[in-house]
């Protein structure tokens, strides 16, 4: 009987499985859409939302039941789960999850004739115990903790120190400023809370049926950790807690195992007794979404992911530590001496829908979520608006309907003409004749300024970590398209327009998503590494370029790349601008 192995993603908008044989091949892949399938928890886009406070979040309820949905859905497609040997996951970065004090007896007594949901959310009227203090979990995208972030950033005398100790300055949706305003804001379920597990350890807690460790590379999200010595920053611990609450919230947030291929332990019987999974089948530690999508593929130096999920992130992995406000440095998820860059946007997915929905909308015969037209118009609207680039100046733009991450600003649309080192501002359309601005016809010109303004954010920002290749200037050597955008071949050819790729632009021709594929490969190495076997040797050793990823289109083209170049100082004044309009509401 073949070994196989599980992988999953809990993300924004969707929970995902992927299996693969131990060749790393792909066996299948099912999905639970929480709009879709879920809708009957009020969320919209995966989410619940408190505006007044700026509060994002979800409920862990509606995960347990996307748990025996998924597991169902890929039984149904013939899946055998016996087969399956180890399972690790990822969960979307810095969410908190608040267990009550029944939490491990209810995770480790789970009934398999009843569900998940059934057996560990106390009930619509809290008729029964429950597994949770707090019936939600912060999402990445809240932004209620400014006063708190304030607060993280001056504790160890500014971002940059923060940045130096825990790799990110402090950010709204970080799990030690979240823990601080839940502490505050509702101090009898902190007192009530036993356990708090980040999105991708309560995954974890539910397969193993106890509470499990927050991974090495995933607790980087969290302002806490200490990356250089590899522990609590208990500074840091005590603002989050107070001072007398330090060891309370270190054992509420538990040991953080180095190794992250060492087994937690086996499955709990609930799998076993319902799903038929070999009491054997090993739990290996899930990590953030970001973390597990790096170990998709094989990453050499140079080489940069595009995550084009609901977010969008950019991400390296390399063995230089270079913190800086402006970014994030976490652990890498397998491997002691790496880390991982990154770059992450609020403003991925649902601000290119927006301009989508906008272009749809003018046309009577388009269907309404189809990216034909957006497409069609990016491509045809020439290169930053230019039909003469010797005389007609660049159209530059922001579009951040939600306050962004980087920059940090607050959100808005700005769009100006830049030309001669100045920027001139296109005025809004005439609220009363509706008359836009010939220079810039909204929405259709936006849809190539968006890409091109997305990008240009990752090229400013990663131009240091990027090497000469051969004879072309500092760029990507590869550039590898993911997430759910990936499959859009308009946003992959602006993306190598304006980033290059000396050896050009691909995309996971196995499986649709590189998260979950990550986690699935982290489980084979976890369970069939050899002693000392490196995570990047496990994986170099069953790789299949031919069939594992596809090049979707060239990177660099000599001209355009350079006029991309000209365009960032441009690009750079409009970020000013913006700040100095709006204000650098963190994010
Ligand atoms: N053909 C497409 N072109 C552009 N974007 C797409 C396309 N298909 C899906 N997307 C985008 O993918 C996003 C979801 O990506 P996914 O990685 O599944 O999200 P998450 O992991 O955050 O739940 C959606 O917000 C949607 O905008
Ligand atoms: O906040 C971050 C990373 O810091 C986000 O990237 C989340 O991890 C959510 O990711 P997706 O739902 O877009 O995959």
């Amino acid at each position: 009987m073949a070994d196989q192995y599980l992988g999953f993603d809990l993300s924004t908008q969707q929970l995902k499985g992927i299996i693969v044989h131990s060749d790393l091949k792909l066996a299948y892949e099912a999905k639970v859409d929480f709009d879709v399938d879920l809708a009957k928890y009020g969320i919209s886009k995966g989410v619940l939302t408190n505006p007044s406070e700026g509060e994002v979040f979800a409920p862990p309820a509606m995960w347990l039941e996307a748990i025996d949905l998924v597991l169902q859905r890929l039984e149904a497609q013939g899946a055998d789960f016996s087969k399956i040997k180890g399972i690790s996951g990822a969960g979307m970065q810095h969410g908190t999850v608040f267990w009550s004090r029944d939490a491990e007896a209810l995770l480790g007594g789970l009934d398999a004739g009843k569900t998940l949901l059934e057996q560990l959310e106390g009930g619509s009227k809290g008729e029964k115990k429950s597994a949770f203090s707090h019936p939600f979990s912060p999402n990445w995208q809240d932004a209620s903790t400014q006063k708190q972030c304030e607060r993280f950033d001056v504790a160890l005398r500014g971002p940059m120190q923060l940045a130096i100790a825990t790799g990110s300055k402090a950010h709204h949706r970080f799990s030690g400023p979240q823990i601080m305003r839940f502490h505050q804001k509702y101090p009898e379920a902190y007192k009530a809370t036993s356990r708090i597990s980040l999105v991708s350890s309560f995954l974890a807690s539910i397969f193993l049926g106890q509470v499990a460790p927050i991974d090495i590379g995933d607790v980087c999200g969290a302002n806490l950790w200490d990356i250089k010595n590899g522990r609590w920053y208990e500074d840091l611990l005590a603002l989050a807690a107070g001072d007398k609450g330090v060891d309370d919230l270190k054992s509420k947030l538990g040991n953080v195992p180095e190794d992250g291929g060492g087994s937690f332990g086996a499955i709990a019987s609930y799998f076993v007794n319902r799903y038929n999974f070999p009491s054997s089948c090993q739990i290996i530690p899930f990590t953030g979404d970001n973390p597990s999508t790096i170990l998709a593929l094989p990453l050499r130096s140079s080489d940069a992911i595009v995550s084009l999920g609901t977010s969008t992130t950019f991400l390296m992995s390399t063995p230089q530590y270079k913190p800086d406000p402006a970014y994030h440095f976490m652990n890498h998820p397998t491997t002691p001496g790496l880390y991982m860059f990154m770059l992450c946007y609020k403003n991925g997915g649902l601000a290119r829908e927006h301009i989508r929905d906008a272009i749809n909308g003018l046309s009577s015969s388009a269907d309404s979520k189809s990216w034909n037209l957006f497409n069609e118009t990016s491509t045809s609207t020439p290169i930053l608006g230019q039909k003469d680039p010797n005389s007609d100046p660049m159209r530059l733009g922001l579009f951040f309907p939600r306050p962004e991450i980087v920059p940090s600003v607050k959100a808005g649309i700005w769009r100006y003409l830049f030309a001669n080192n100045t920027l001139t501002a296109v005025p809004p359309p005439s609220a009363q004749t509706k008359t836009e601005d010939k220079s810039w016809p909204i929405p259709h010109a936006d849809a190539r300024a968006i890409l091109e303004s997305q990008f240009l954010s990752l090229r400013l920002r990663s131009q240091n970590l990027v090497e000469k290749q051969g004879e072309l200037p500092p760029q990507p050597r590869r550039v590898y398209m993911v997430g759910g955008g990936a499959v859009n071949p308009a946003i992959a050819e602006l993306a190598a327009e304006v980033l290059g790729g000396a050896d050009g632009v691909y995309k996971l021709d196995i499986g649709g998503n590189a998260c979950a594929l990550g986690a699935a490969y982290k489980a084979a190495w976890g369970v069939g590494r050899k002693d000392g076997e490196s995570f990047e040797d496990f994986l170099e050793a069953r790789w299949n370029e031919k069939t594992f990823v596809q090049k979707i289109c060239e990177g660099y083209r000599k001209g355009t790349w350079e006029r991309y170049g000209e365009a960032l100082k441009g690009f750079e004044m409009v970020e000013t601008k913006a700040i100095e309009e709006k204000g650098e509401g963190r994010e």
